[in-house]
């Protein structure tokens, strides 16, 4: 049995706490809001974002930092922008080497930095791990069949995270390429908001399919300029969280998506809707496409959306307009020649 800290109380924090205690751990979920750690010890349940799910009494819920120093295993889960924060609170509180693994999807915005690159500057004593993968907490706490990918560096951090997690109802896969885990992860946001302003505007499969394949093709474009391998975006934290994202009403980035659709200024829409990752996702993967000489005109056509009041209408009729191209990669030359 391991000892295992959540930090984050909201609904990827509270169905991987569940997870972690089906597995037969001791678990504890803490909090920073003094309010959040009352109301889910009382109440235990998320009434409005995992109503109906009761967390189980097993599970601890503090407000006590100091406690995380006893944990085997650390989750971060916590939004994208509170992350560099929240694992500076640990500093000087973790044991050598224990295992640190966010679970948040983005990228710190002001230094255009993965969120394990930020933990590893702020925890350079923690063998940090990310766990990303098609898994909405609506259903991973329902005990939803689930697969989710564990990657590290460090491969006894990355199987670490697997043994632990790994039960009936999470099946956790490893891999060693960190950085497309996390690229696949951060950037499906984005497409899965451009998938939501499609279903918002009536448009049909056709575009959805099309934006989803085209999507990938420059997620995995801007990954292996970025050192990740391309085969990681055909797998679970690739193609199969951008068709869970695109296609699911629990996505919060997509239905932020479908309120733009209608007509609702972003800014609003991302208010209405709550923690939407890939608004902001979307202005750092617009100046990592400037910074690595990458072109990423889905993503692009989303910063004129969400940043600069661009009509969706247009975007969609200049996507549609672009320059023709080939699909291949490969000259037709090239090609022929390996015949
Ligand atoms: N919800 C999901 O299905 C899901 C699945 C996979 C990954 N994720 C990712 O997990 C991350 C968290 O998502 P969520 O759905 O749990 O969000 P949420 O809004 O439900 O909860 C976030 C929690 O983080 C904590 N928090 C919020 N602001 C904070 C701050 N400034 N400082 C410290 N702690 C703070 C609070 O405990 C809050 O309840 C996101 O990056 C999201 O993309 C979510
Ligand atoms: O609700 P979303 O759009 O943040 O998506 C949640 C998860 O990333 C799905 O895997």
């Amino acid at each position: 049995m391991a000892k295992i800290r959540v930090m984050g109380a909201g609904g990827w924090g509270t169905a991987l706490a569940m997870m972690a205690d089906r597995s037969g751990h001791q678990v504890s979920m803490w909090s920073v809001f003094e309010e959040e750690v009352e109301r889910l010890s009382k109440v235990r349940e998320h009434k409005k974002l995992l109503p109906g799910v009761k967390i189980p009494d097993s599970i601890e819920i503090t407000g006590d930092l100091a406690s995380t120093a006893q944990a085997d295993l650390v989750i971060l889960a916590v939004p994208s922008f509170a992350v560099r924060d929240t694992a500076r609170l640990l500093k000087g509180v973790l044991a050598e080497g224990t295992v640190v693994v966010n679970v948040a999807k983005g990228f710190e915005e002001e230094h255009l930095l993965r969120l394990s690159q930020v933990i590893e500057e702020e925890l350079p004593e923690a063998r940090v791990a990310v766990l990303s993968g098609p898994s909405h907490a609506e259903e991973v706490s329902r005990g939803v069949p689930t697969t989710v990918v564990a990657a590290s560096r460090s491969k006894e951090a990355a199987c670490f995270v697997q043994d632990t997690l790994m039960n009936s109802a999470l099946r956790v896969y490893v891999n060693p390429d960190l950085t497309g885990v996390e690229l696949g992860g951060a950037l499906k946001n984005i497409i899965a908001l451009a998938a939501g302003v499609c279903d918002g505007l009536g448009l049909g499969d056709n575009t959805k399919a099309a934006l989803m394949t085209r999507g990938l093709t420059e997620i995995a474009r801007l990954g292996v300029k970025m050192g990740a391998k391309q085969e990681t975006f055909a797998g679970l934290t690739g193609i199969g969280d951008l068709v869970v994202t695109c296609t699911s009403m629990h996505s919060r980035n997509r239905r932020a998506g479908i309120l733009i659709g209608k007509g609702i200024e972003p800014k609003e829409a991302v208010r209405q809707v709550g923690m939407v990752e890939g608004y902001l996702a979307t202005h750092s993967a617009y100046k990592l496409s400037q910074k690595y000489g990458v072109e990423m005109p889905i993503t692009a056509e989303c910063y004129q959306v969400l940043f600069h009041d661009k009509d969706p209408k247009l975007a969609i009729t200049d996507l549609m307009e672009r320059p023709k191209r080939s699909e291949a990669e490969t000259t037709w030359l090239d090609f022929h020649r390996q015949d």
